[in-house]
């Protein structure tokens, strides 16, 4: 922590220098644009500008206190010992069927994740909006939000969320409908919400684990990867091989000599590391690592193509001054890193791997395909928007530490329409459970990412002369569509990200219409299985919980 500290109040001198000496110039009346941009990312110092060296040190050992407590978590089982949220945790979410199981390892995460985490986080918010004022900024969320350079962004994120939200809402009563079936109905609350911990993720983020228990058509195909990859006896190093190729194939370089020395791709046995998975720029046009505990599942399979997808952004903007070397915003970044999985996981692209045997062409292996996408793209809307719904608001004022959890709740049920399985109050801070609260890591980045990469894909598979549904578009070997993405890739963040969407779409907003397009004919079977379903939920909570 000392160690962080000390770097983090070099770097912060460093800034606060090169900002003076850039402010001594009229940067405002440049008369080139990107001499203005760069003068103004200069100046624009974050944090690093507040002149009490105080507050910089707690923002620096209060993160550290708090991924500390995250990455030390673990939960006692009596069937099966003390386990950490990876592996041990993850997998009895991800694979338990029994309702009390799950809520023991639901619960016992909380409580020894983000319960011991309240009051620090409530001083990590108070030195964090003071020190940020010193760069103009009113709160931090303010200061998160100016990376969009939009100044409707708050609203336009709400708006896109509300054009979705008719289609998360028929994938939820689907979804409630084929839960109640296998946990009893009266496990469920009177209101319509689904009780939190059935999802096979633990923040029922992404619902993909459970397909098995929604399957459309169980006699038509549908694949599992996972099973195939161990069959073919898949390692970890493979992994980033087949990852590696599938950019190589649309245009993009090899991964660097650096990258394959210096990334962690296997979780360590000697010491404990931070497994959450992540990408790293050296800044030095060569040394770009992954650090990722690394297991042989189509999961993990997707991450290293995400975690890779961050490194060809890396490397295609390596040219550019140091101050351009970013995402166009944070959300294209993370759109980057997810695109290719759009092409990858289609059966046309297993076939071609390998990892399936013949493409189905029936329309309910088709439903069935849809489905596991929408369990992973379309459940995560409302949990990628309200995270910084939260946050922004804490960081307003508008939540304290007095309702912190309230307020938690009160944004899942009505955003996601799940509910906690136990009583909640504030001795919990179910927010701390979530990895990017205690890692202070922006979240609506990932909302912006799960639009704006349909955009792309549509684009891109127009580019490549795509026939087929766009569901079943393959981008691999293009490098039609790779030429088009690399021309924003380029750009970085020197132009702003308007200019970075004209430049593979042709527009210069985002747009849902390219997921809803996408869903379409999944949503039409979803409004049929619908049809004697009350679909959505109460606005609150759930008053009462059912018990086992
Ligand atoms: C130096 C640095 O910080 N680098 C950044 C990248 C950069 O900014 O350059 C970075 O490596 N961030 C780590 C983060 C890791 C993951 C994540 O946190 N994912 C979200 C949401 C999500 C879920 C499903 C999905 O398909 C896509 C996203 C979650 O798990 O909730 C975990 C596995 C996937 C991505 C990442 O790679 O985004
Ligand atoms: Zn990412």
């Amino acid at each position: 922590v000392h160690m962080t500290t000390n770097s983090t109040l070099q770097m912060a001198e460093f800034d606060k220098e090169a900002a003076k000496n850039a402010s001594t110039f009229a940067h405002d009346g440049f008369g080139n644009a990107t001499l203005k941009r760069l003068f103004k990312k200069i100046v624009n110092i974050g944090f690093a500008a507040t002149n009490d060296s105080e507050q910089l040190k707690a923002i620096s050992n209060l993160e550290a206190d708090l991924t500390g407590i995250y990455s030390k978590g673990k939960v006692c089982l009596e069937s099966k010992g003390c386990l950490q949220l990876e592996p041990g945790l993850t997998d009895i979410i991800t694979n338990s069927r029994s309702y009390e199981e799950l809520l023991a390892v639901w619960k016992g995460w909380r409580d020894a994740s983000g319960k011991l985490m309240r009051t620090k986080y409530t001083d990590f918010v108070k030195a964090m909006n003071a020190a940020i004022k010193f760069s103009g900024f009113n709160d931090t969320g303010e200061y998160w939000r100016s990376w969009y350079e939009t100044p409707t962004f708050e609203q336009d994120v709400r708006t896109l969320f509300e054009e979705l939200e008719p289609l998360y809402v028929e994938l939820h009563a689907y979804v409630r409908k084929r839960l109640k079936e296998k946990y009893g109905k009266d496990m469920f609350p009177e209101t319509g919400h689904i009780p939190a911990h059935l999802f096979g993720n633990m923040w029922a983020q992404q619902w993909s684990n459970i397909y098995d228990l929604l399957v459309p058509f169980p006699g038509a195909s549908s694949v599992d990867i996972t099973a195939k990859m161990k069959e073919q006896n898949y390692n970890v190093t493979h992994m980033y091989r087949v990852a590696e190729d599938f950019f190589m194939s649309i245009g993009m370089e090899k991964m660097t000599d650096a990258f394959w020395q210096n990334s962690m791709l296997v979780k360590p046995t000697d010491r404990d590391v931070v497994c959450h998975a992540s990408a790293w720029d050296f800044y030095d046009e060569n040394d770009f690592r992954i650090k990722q505990c690394t297991s042989v599942t189509e999961d993990q399979l997707l991450t290293v193509h995400h975690e890779m997808g961050h490194i060809v952004y890396f490397q295609n903007y390596r040219h550019q001054p140091r101050l351009f070397r970013g995402g166009a915003n944070p959300g294209f970044h993370e759109g980057m890193a997810d695109i290719v999985s759009l092409s990858f996981q289609t059966p046309e692209h297993m076939k071609v791997i390998g990892l399936l045997d013949e493409v189905p062409q029936d329309s309910d292996s088709d439903i069935n395909f849809l489905l596991k996408m929408a369990l992973d793209k379309v459940a995560f809307l409302p949990f990628g928007y309200l995270i910084d719904q939260w946050r922004w608001s804490v960081f307003r004022g508008d939540t304290n530490s007095s309702n912190y959890n309230q307020h938690w709740w009160d944004l899942r049920c009505r955003f996601q329409g799940i509910s906690s399985p136990v009583k909640r109050t504030e001795e919990d801070f179910d927010p701390g459970a979530k990895y990017h609260i205690p890692g202070n890591t922006p979240y609506i980045r990932y909302f912006v990412s799960f639009v704006v990469q349909f955009q792309w894909h549509e684009a891109l598979c127009r580019e490549a002369g795509n026939t087929r549904p766009l569901h079943r578009c393959d981008i691999y070997n293009n490098t039609n569509a790779g030429n088009k993405l690399r021309e924003m890739l380029r750009m970085g963040s020197s132009k702003p990200w308007q200019d970075a969407m004209e430049a593979i779409t042709g527009q210069r907003t985002m747009s849902a219409k390219p997921l809803v397009n996408y869903f379409d004919p999944l949503l039409k079977w979803l409004k049929e299985q619908n049809k004697e379903e009350n679909t959505g939920w109460s606005a609150s909570c759930p008053s009462s919980i059912p018990t086992p």
